[in-house]
């Protein structure tokens, strides 16, 4: 199998089978604050396995395309939503999972102010900027427990920087 992986816009429906996207497309679920707020009502599936929902920040370093993709991880107890705390675009990347282990990985790339929510068990590339700040509110799973599986590929992929169809 090709070790390049393109870039695939993000959208609700190819990113369905891993999460759920986070954006203000289309009109809003509610109109409130005295018609002065559109909003955008429970856009996304939290599932934390006995622990609670917590709220991060992460100031990740940015990366620059094309990326070698080494590894994958995942989150058996709880989902992790990733959102941003400035409007660049992000990389994130994505992957099945076949018995066990991950497929083959595809890599989405944000529009401004979009955010990410992977559910439970999907795996997922570390977050990943492309800009600075990489400042990002993180609502994942606080327990005890682990909560964290790695994959690192025998063979690395090289994510382009170039946009095409689903691989
Ligand atoms: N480890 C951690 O808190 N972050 C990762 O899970 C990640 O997806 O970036
Ligand atoms: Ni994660």
């Amino acid at each position: 199998m090709s070790r390049l992986i393109a870039l695939e816009p993000l959208t609700a429906e190819a990113f369905a089978p891993f999460g759920d996207v986070l954006d203000i497309s289309g009109d809003p679920d509610k109109i409130i604050n005295q018609g002065l707020c559109g909003r955008y009502h429970d856009r996304a599936r939290l599932d934390f396995a006995d622990g609670r929902a917590g709220i991060s920040l992460f100031n990740a370093q940015a990366r620059s395309l094309p990326l070698r993709l080494e590894m994958v991880e995942r989150h058996p107890e709880g989902s992790q939503a990733f959102l941003p705390m400035q409007r660049a675009p992000f990389l994130v990347v994505v992957a099945p999972d076949e018995a066990g282990q991950p497929g083959r990985p595809r890599a989405f790339l944000t529009r401004e102010g979009q955010g990410v929510n992977y559910h439970r068990g999907t795996w997922h590339g570390v977050l990943t900027p492309l800009s600075e700040p990489g400042l990002f509110a993180v609502v994942d799973r606080i327990g005890s427990g682990a909560n964290l599986e790695e994959h690192w590929f025998d063979t690395p992929f090289t994510i382009t920087g170039e946009t095409g169809p689903a691989s």
